[in-house]
């Protein structure tokens, strides 16, 4: 499941453990739902005042999967890439948010049963409906789905109330639909509209019409301070706490790009229907990196060390031809080939592909989706999503943006502080430059109280986008677009853009923003999926696959008998084991060693050892792993070097082989 190619580039305490003889199964939510909740990896939050849709709670196997897998990426990341780590406010200032577009942007369309008052969220609605429709006209055709998407698939309608009806649809109207689908995140909230009305798109529960599509922000709105006065936000991504800090951070960094700021923390989003699990939430956990970088050199001195990384790709162009076909090619074909914007876009791609494949997310479920025209947010150059193929579908789990310099100039233009860069030039240089002058009174008069934001965005914008502007204002007018997203149209006689030439002896510039995005819950529960399996002698006894770098208890300590002097020796070897960092646990429960291997199993442990009457007598204990239930035998310090050899990744089961004995005892005949 897990391959190799994580390590390659990440030296040896990035091994991966093999998994060995796991026995094909049959994918099966329900039995994976029952084991998530019986083991409290997460529960709704609330739940005994009957919940909240989307707000869960971790609970203490949930919670150590999360840290594990949050310190594998401050490893991956932020140790390995000396990034500078962050921990900014989550309650944010208004003003904040204002700039950054979110006040006035960040909404989705959501839609209304006119006759009963249900919301959907308007592209999920037409998402689901339409996929229901081709499903039926597949099952009229007695098509088949490949068997765990169809499963899957099934349940996900069902959540939705979408009644799959075997009706064969017309070729053409087939096509249309595929094609539909295949741009579903492309369209704009009318759009949405259109297609509701043509396609007679209806609350699938009640057969009701539903309303157009309307905006709703999705932050949540509070006040700070007793006064009332000063507005405030939950944020709903961490990156704008990155952006407000940069001066401090450039200081920090000598003056110097690129380098990037890292930061771990919860956002909330107030989503219109979460109905996927922990997948749409209304508060999660993310890891979100902001790389700066020259706007003139978007090379990566590291580029070489992933640029024979294998990505999935599903570029642009085969999107808006309707299709959903991915191509695999390596980072640096990606790059060469610009089907990637850059190299330091690619070279995030590449890194975060090795980090997926390392906490074990299956290479053949995972997919870099780029976004198209309308999905992506005006200023950005490129845009990348890491989608996991999950029983919900394709779902995006990471964003890679390229988010150029908008965020800086913004901040910068709305609080006069200077968030740009300054490099002294080796020879002073001639720069021919656009400079911007107001008549300050019909200025002041043609827009009263906005004419302060238009000077700042003129002021801000960068020569090129100037130079349209005086382009058009030579034939008589031409327009502004401020960050609250309205535009605002000027004239000649208002403002004069002319080339002048300036001597210069340092250079400056704002730099761009490259940003991997990381949703930790979305990433945690495809994992749990791609993890899970059932033995073929018993389904209902799950296992969880987790590579023993994120696996919550690293090995389970257990004794054949109540015997008071095994019992003593369990003890003694899980002090060892805490004494050298393993995160392990003792079983003297009186249940069966089997059982406690299920147990442990269901838990994802990927380790047990086991005290027996040999371990008084001859000084030895078994060790078992998970997968494959293989067992080896050895003294009992050498085993518990041995585990910790395992856990760190320096060796694999193989390894583990040729430093201990193999054991066929009996201790597993319970299972
Ligand atoms: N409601 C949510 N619940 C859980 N994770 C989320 C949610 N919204 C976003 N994320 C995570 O945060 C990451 C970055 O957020 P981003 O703004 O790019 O998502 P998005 O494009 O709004 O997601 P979507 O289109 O699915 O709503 C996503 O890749 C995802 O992993």
């Amino acid at each position: 499941m897990v391959s190799q190619s994580a390590a390659s580039t990440s030296g040896p305490s990035e091994l991966i453990q093999p998994i060995i003889n796991k026995t094909a199964h049959e994918f099966d939510k329900t039995t994976l739902d029952a084991l998530l909740a019986r083991r409290f990896f997460f529960a709704p939050a609330f739940e005994i005042y009957g919940g909240v849709a989307g707000l869960y709670d971790y609970g203490p196997t949930g919670s150590a999967l999360q840290a594990n897998i949050l310190d594998a990426w401050r490893k991956h990341y932020i140790i390995e890439e000396d990034m500078l780590e962050l921990d900014t406010t989550i309650m944010t200032l208004s003003e904040v948010l204002k700039t950054s577009g979110h006040v006035d942007k960040f909404a989705d369309w959501m839609v209304k049963d006119v006759q009963n008052g249900e919301i959907f969220r308007a592209d999920h609605l037409v998402e689901a409906v339409i996929e229901g429709r081709l499903k039926g006209d597949k099952e009229a055709r007695g098509l088949k789905d490949e068997p765990v998407v169809e499963e899957d698939e099934k349940k996900k309608k069902k959540k939705k109330n979408v009644k799959i009806t075997a009706i064969k649809l017309e070729d053409d109207i087939v096509a249309e639909y595929e094609s539909l689908l295949a741009q579903i995140d492309n369209y704009t909230g009318p759009q949405l509209g259109e297609l509701i009305r043509k396609h007679n798109i209806r609350n699938p529960a009640t057969n009701n019409e539903v309303s157009e599509p309307v905006e709703f922000n999705l932050m949540f709105e509070s006040n700070i301070g007793p006064t009332g006065q000063i507005k405030g936000y939950l944020r709903p991504e961490t990156a704008q706490g990155h952006f407000v800090n940069f001066a401090r951070l450039l200081e920090f960094n000598n003056g110097k790009v690129p380098f990037a700021s890292a930061q771990i923390g919860k956002s909330f989003r107030n989503e219109i229907a979460p109905r996927q699990g922990l997948l749409r939430v209304r508060e999660f956990t993310m890891a979100e990196i902001e790389h700066y970088v020259d706007p003139l050199d978007k090379q990566h001195a590291r580029f070489a060390e992933v640029k024979d990384v294998k990505l999935t790709l599903l570029p642009k162009d085969i999107q808006s031809e309707g299709k959903t076909d991915t191509t695999q090619m390596t980072v640096g074909d990606a790059v060469a080939q610009k089907i990637v914007d850059n190299e330091t876009l690619g070279y995030f791609l590449g890194r975060t592909q090795l980090f997926l494949e390392k906490i074990g997310i299956d290479p053949s479920r995972m997919r870099c989706r780029q976004h198209m025209a309308n999905e992506m947010a005006h200023y950005a150059a490129d845009c990348w999503d890491f989608e996991i193929q999950s029983s919900y579908g394709w779902i995006e789990c990471v964003g890679c943006a390229d988010r150029s310099a908008y965020d800086l100039t913004v901040h910068s233009v709305r609080t006069k502080q200077p968030l740009r860069v300054q490099q002294k030039l080796d020879q002073p240089r001639k720069v021919e430059k656009l400079d911007v002058q107001f008549d300050a009174k019909k200025f002041g008069m043609a827009f009263k109280k906005d004419a302060t934001a238009i000077k700042e965005t003129l002021l801000g914008l960068e020569k090129d986008k100037l130079q349209c502007i005086k382009d058009e204002l030579a034939n008589g007018k031409s327009s502004v677009k401020c960050a609250d997203g309205k535009s605002y149209d000027i004239t000649p006689e208002l403002v004069k853009i002319e080339p002048i030439t300036v001597t210069e002896h340092m250079r400056e510039f704002t730099p761009n923003v490259i940003e991997p995005s990381f949703g930790i819950g979305r990433i945690l529960y495809s994992l749990l999926e791609h993890s899970y399996w059932a033995r073929e002698q018993d389904k209902a006894r799950g296992v969880l696959s987790l590579p023993s770098v994120v696996a919550p208890i690293k090995c389970l300590i257990v004794t054949i008998s109540q015997d008071a002097e095994l019992r003593a020796k369990i003890h003694e070897i899980s002090r060892k084991m805490r004494r050298i960092g393993i995160a392990s646990r003792v079983d003297d429960s009186s249940a069966s060693i089997g059982k406690k291997y299920a147990r442990n199993d269901e838990l994802g442990t990927p380790f047990g050892c086991t005290v027996d009457f040999a371990t008084i007598q001859k000084g030895t204990i078994t060790l078992r792993e998970r997968d494959s239930t293989n067992q080896l035998i050895g003294q009992v310090d050498d085993v518990i070097e041995v585990v910790s050899q395992l856990v760190q990744g320096n060796i694999d089961w193989q390894g583990a082989s040729s430093k201990l004995e193999a054991y066929s005892g009996v201790q597993d005949v319970e299972e």
